[in-house]
């Protein structure tokens, strides 16, 4: 059974300028384990959705105006608040870079990370001391046991983000959620995280939602990959199907516009029939949609090179995609290899568009 059922997610805020359509329709299934990446450029319903999921949208402005969360067959979004509140940072792990529910400056990193176990009941405080320790020295941060009295301001931007880390991941949750977690960090720190979180998951067995609008963040980190924009999932698959043989001109745009330092990763941005050399980098042209009462049919329309009339009218089904990897869905009315067969000026091969 999966962990994790998503079942028509949709999500609104009404503002004195309209109806924010900021989730629409959003579905899928997490399995135990499994680490899902979600990536779209900002405002494509990404932290929404998950911030919905757990009962944190501020309502108002916010509202649920459908769907189902199932988490191990319970229904998140009907749960009393007392449960909902338990099952956070119990069975599900958060890492958020909002420095609001960041760490706090004025207690020592101990009691915060003994204070995420205790506030769950799980363990006597002088237990829960002792586990902040060994959570330290889990995530990587030397010297743990002196480095438990500290304060958060005595721990480097890594480190603090490692800490951060350590309370996601105290009571051995199912499901670790992280939206933008290594955004802040520079590169070669977001490696190491990066790298950590890939140990962890082995280590706790735990499923992982990891929330960015970097690409190359996910690279490496999630077995599926599932990209968003305008509130929709546009495409969604195992990640190396999704990298390879990318069938949404969305996620396409996306892999031409990842910046320098993505270079050399693992992946390689072509669909078959194109050459593997990595195009110049791109911005996508245009900008994201205005989400207050969007026009029908498929957001990316007015930004696709490859939009056909259809595009404009009517929202495509999140589908299986034709020859393409079991599970590998895209929504769209084009065919991207064919579109892209047809438009080698547009495909590639080093030269700017
Ligand atoms: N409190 C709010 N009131 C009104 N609109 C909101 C509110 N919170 C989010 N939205 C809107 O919901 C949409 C989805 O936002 P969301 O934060 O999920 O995007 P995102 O993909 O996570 O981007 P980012 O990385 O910038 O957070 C956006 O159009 C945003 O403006």
């Amino acid at each position: 059974m999966p962990l994790l059922q998503v079942k028509d997610l949709t999500v609104r805020f009404d503002t004195a300028g309209g109806t924010v359509h900021a989730v629409s329709g959003v579905t899928y299934d997490l399995e135990p384990g499994e680490t899902l990446g979600v990536v779209g450029e900002s405002g494509s319903g990404k932290s929404v959705h998950v911030l919905a999921m757990l009962g944190l949208i501020p309502k108002p402005p916010g509202r649920i105006a459908g769907g189902q969360v199932l988490f191990e067959g319970r229904d998140l979004l009907t749960l009393p608040e007392r449960e909902l509140r338990d099952l956070r940072g119990k069975k599900i792990g958060m890492i958020f870079q909002d420095p609001m529910t960041s760490l706090n400056p004025v207690l020592t990193v101990e009691a915060q990370v003994a204070e995420a176990i205790t506030s769950h009941g799980l363990m006597s405080r002088s237990a829960a001391r002792a586990r902040a320790v060994e959570l330290l020295d889990l995530v990587g941060i030397p010297e743990p046991r002196k480095r438990v009295k500290q304060f958060p301001h005595q721990f480097s931007g890594g480190m603090r983000q490692r800490a951060m880390i350590a309370i996601g991941v105290a009571c051995e949750p199912k499901l670790l959620i992280a939206d933008e977690a290594t955004t802040a960090l520079d590169v070669t720190v977001q490696a190491q995280i990066l790298d950590l979180m890939k140990d962890l998951k082995r280590k706790l067995s735990m499923a992982m939602i990891w929330i960015t609008h970097d690409m190359g963040v996910v690279a490496g980190l999630a077995d599926t990959v599932q990209v968003m924009y305008g509130g929709r999932i546009m495409e969604r698959g195992p990640a190396r199907a999704v990298f390879n043989d990318t069938r949404s001109a969305y996620t396409w745009g996306l892999l031409r516009s990842l910046p320098d330092h993505s270079e050399g990763r693992v992946y390689e941005t072509h669909t078959p029939g194109q050459a593997r050399k990595r195009p110049r980098l791109r911005q996508i042209a245009g900008a994201p949609p205005d989400m207050t009462d969007p026009p029908p049919g498929d957001p990316f329309a007015p930004r696709n090179p490859f939009a056909i009339s259809g595009c404009f009218q009517e929202m495509p089904p999140l589908v299986q995609a034709r020859d393409a990897a079991p599970g590998h869905l895209v929504a769209a009315w084009y065919d991207l290899p064919k579109a892209l067969a047809a438009r080698p000026d547009l495909a590639g091969k080093g030269e700017g568009a």
